[in-house]
């Protein structure tokens, strides 16, 4: 049953079964049904900044609607908790705690119900810089919607977003990044929407949309959300200073301060005169004012001047008041819409992504892998330290590893230690990827594109192909032009495994940093503790007791100690290489299970990072 006066949910857009292709047409059209979006005494807090074991209430009985193909303002000085309550309503809230009711449609909004049905663009735009908006786009269609959906009605999807959103122009223009850059900040804006819009979801909501933005490019892309309004979608946005034209667009108006509502009603004259009625000393209407100017103005030097709580005293004893309440009790004692049973079952899986994670993983791969691949900036780093140190080891060392004296085994042992030392040092170049990526990986994150474990699985494919590939020739020219003794494949495995042990370790440092300078100041300190115990630099059998046990998770003692038994275990004179192999403490080692035991630190570290990811709050919101 759909309730009187509620927009009903798009159940059919919502993809039934056996139906795909009226679902796909229905999809493309960009005119979805919007939902009635109710809301009443809603508080929320959180443990107080400045008052010890108070709590904050950044939201106090909070409570409005908004109606489908409606374009709602939450306007208020700053930190009146615009953002907040748009955050609580879109349930992106990781802290805090919420109170008060919310109805999309009548129905109790589960995170599947908001991820299906709503769309949230960030204040700041968090695109992937190596990426056209066209790929942008296609690759979050591919992530975000069905895949049973086929490959060339996603295409369609994302062309009619173009088109919508007047980006033809530049979609073949790389995004780009603050160094290089690439499209301007109102297409990125306007990127960010479509990104948003890619599911074409019912409910729109836009923090601060046009921040940033001249006042022309501002009027174009809310011409454009107005657009989706008409068609039918939900919109609420956060506003700061809107142009007047901007203003003009809105339908409905929240005004907050502190924390309360101290207007709520339509846009336009009777908003500013229901203020100044609430203002002791109402501000001067100067010329030259615009609207929304003039209401912000007004309402925050009243806030300056004390009389919050005048203000929403004023609004909560206001005939306005008891009208909206009216309004928003009938709302929500109307029965909700029944959803019907397939979109029961779809809303009821409790994955956090629409795609499972093999697809995630694929799709990634796709757009990122392929493209990193043919990105100089990421290429470097990770190929030309390597080239460029095993030269050096390469052309210093020349010919000596089949040199079996007495006095040259200290310099084969050494070759070797800094062979394996390289990976764990030269992970530093794997830091990055993750920390200055942050944003973005939160943003794909709540918007469901993928789970931890598939960003994560997708990274190691990144480095660990290319390094597969590079390392293969790397050692090889150094194994044979040093005349190393021994297995090659055995010198290339430990190396490789090493270096897969040296990313993966970059990543979890990545993942418990805060940021980029804890990261680089604390994998090379680890680094280094490492090279004490590898067991060249002091003897396993030497070692003081209370320090032994570091040498057992010392992932660089068992490369090392691998390494030295490939090339001494079957060394001519064979009494030679068995002194060496004892005089390290070398003697029963088995280069294999050594190899299987860093195999088993790579997992261990690979949970870490992925443990850490999966429960670490790097954005408190
Ligand atoms: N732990 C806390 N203790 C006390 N106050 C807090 C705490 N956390 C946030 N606040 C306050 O809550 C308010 C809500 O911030 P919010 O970002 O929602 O405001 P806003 O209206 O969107 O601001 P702006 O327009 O500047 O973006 C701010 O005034 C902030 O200082």
């Amino acid at each position: 049953m759909t309730a009187k006066g509620t927009a009903p949910l798009d159940v059919e857009a919502a993809g039934a079964k056996g139906d795909d292709r009226k679902h796909y047409a229905r999809e493309k059209s960009f005119a979805p049904l919007g939902m009635r979006i109710v809301f009443k005494d809603l508080d929320y807090s959180v443990p107080s900044n400045t008052k010890k074991g108070e709590r904050a209430f950044l939201l106090k009985k909070v409570a409005g609607y908004f109606e489908p193909h409606q374009m709602a303002a939450l306007m208020g000085p700053s930190g009146s908790g615009k953002t907040t309550l748009l955050d609580v309503l879109a349930g992106r809230k990781n802290a805090g705690v919420t109170e008060g009711t919310i109805a999309f449609a009548g129905q109790k909004p589960t995170p599947q119900f908001l991820r299906r049905y709503t769309g949230y663009v960030e204040q700041f735009d968090t695109l992937l810089g190596i990426l056209t908006v066209y790929e942008m786009l296609l690759y979050t269609a591919e992530m975000k919607r069905p895949i049973s959906e086929p490959l060339e009605s996603k295409k369609q999807a994302v062309e009619d977003l173009l088109e919508k959103l007047a980006l033809n122009r530049c979609r073949d223009v790389k995004i780009g990044n603050a160094m290089a850059k690439g499209i301007s900040g109102g297409q990125a804006k306007r990127t960010n929407i479509g990104i948003a819009l890619i599911t074409n979801p019912r409910v729109l909501f836009l923090d601060e949309p046009t921040s940033g933005l001249d006042s022309f490019t501002s009027n174009e892309v809310m011409t454009m959300v107005k657009s989706l309004a008409a068609g039918g979608v939900t919109i609420c946005a956060t506003i700061h200073s809107p142009t007047s034209y901007c203003f003009s667009l809105f339908d409905s108006l929240i005004m907050l301060v502190k924390g309360s509502v101290v207007y709520f009603g339509p846009r336009g004259h009777s908003a500013i005169e229901f203020a100044q009625s609430g203002c002791s000393n109402p501000k001067e209407f100067l010329p030259g004012y615009n609207d929304a100017e003039y209401l912000v103005d007004m309402v925050t030097e009243a806030d300056i001047a004390g009389q919050s709580d005048q203000l929403a005293d004023h609004y909560a004893g206001s005939q306005l008041y008891l009208a909206n309440a009216a309004r928003i009790d009938q709302y929500l004692s109307e029965s909700a819409d029944v959803l019907p049973e397939h979109i029961q079952k779809e809303l009821a899986v409790r994955s956090a992504t629409v795609t499972p994670w093999w697809w995630g993983l694929k799709t990634l791969i796709k757009y990122r892998t392929t493209k990193n691949y043919r990105d100089g900036e990421f290429l470097g780093p990770r190929i030309g330290d390597k080239i460029l140190i095993s030269l050096l080891i390469m052309t210093l060392y020349l010919g000596i590893g089949d040199e079996l004296t007495d006095s040259n085994y200290i310099n084969i042992a050494a070759v070797l230690f800094m062979w394996c030392t390289m990976p764990a040092f030269g992970a530093a170049a794997y830091v990055p990827a993750l920390v200055l990526e942050r944003g973005l990986f939160t943003r794909e994150r709540n918007d469901g594109l993928y789970l931890v474990v598939t960003y994560l699985l997708s990274k190691m494919v990144d480095e660990l192909l290319l390094t597969a590939l590079a390392s293969l020739g790397i050692s090889a020219y150094v194994f044979y032009g040093i005349q190393l003794q021994g297995e090659w494949v055995a010198f290339w495995l430990i190396y490789y495994i090493t270096l897969s042990n040296g990313i993966v370790l970059a990543y979890f440092i990545a993942a418990i940093s805060p940021n980029l300078d804890v990261a680089n100041a604390l994998l090379p300190t680890y680094v280094v503790t490492l090279l004490f115990f590898g067991g060249f630099l002091f003897r396993f059998h030497e070692m003081p007791p209370w320090w032994k046990w570091y040498s057992y998770i010392d992932f660089l003692r068992y490369s090392w100690g691998s390494l030295m038994v490939n090339q001494f275990e079957k060394s001519n004179p064979s009494w030679l290489g068995g002194t060496v192999l004892s005089y390290y403490g070398l003697e029963n080692v088995d280069k294999w299970r050594n190899m299987g035991f860093l195999a088993l630190f790579f997992i261990v570290f690979f949970l870490f990072a992925l443990l850490t990811m999966q429960f670490k709050k790097y954005q408190s919101r």
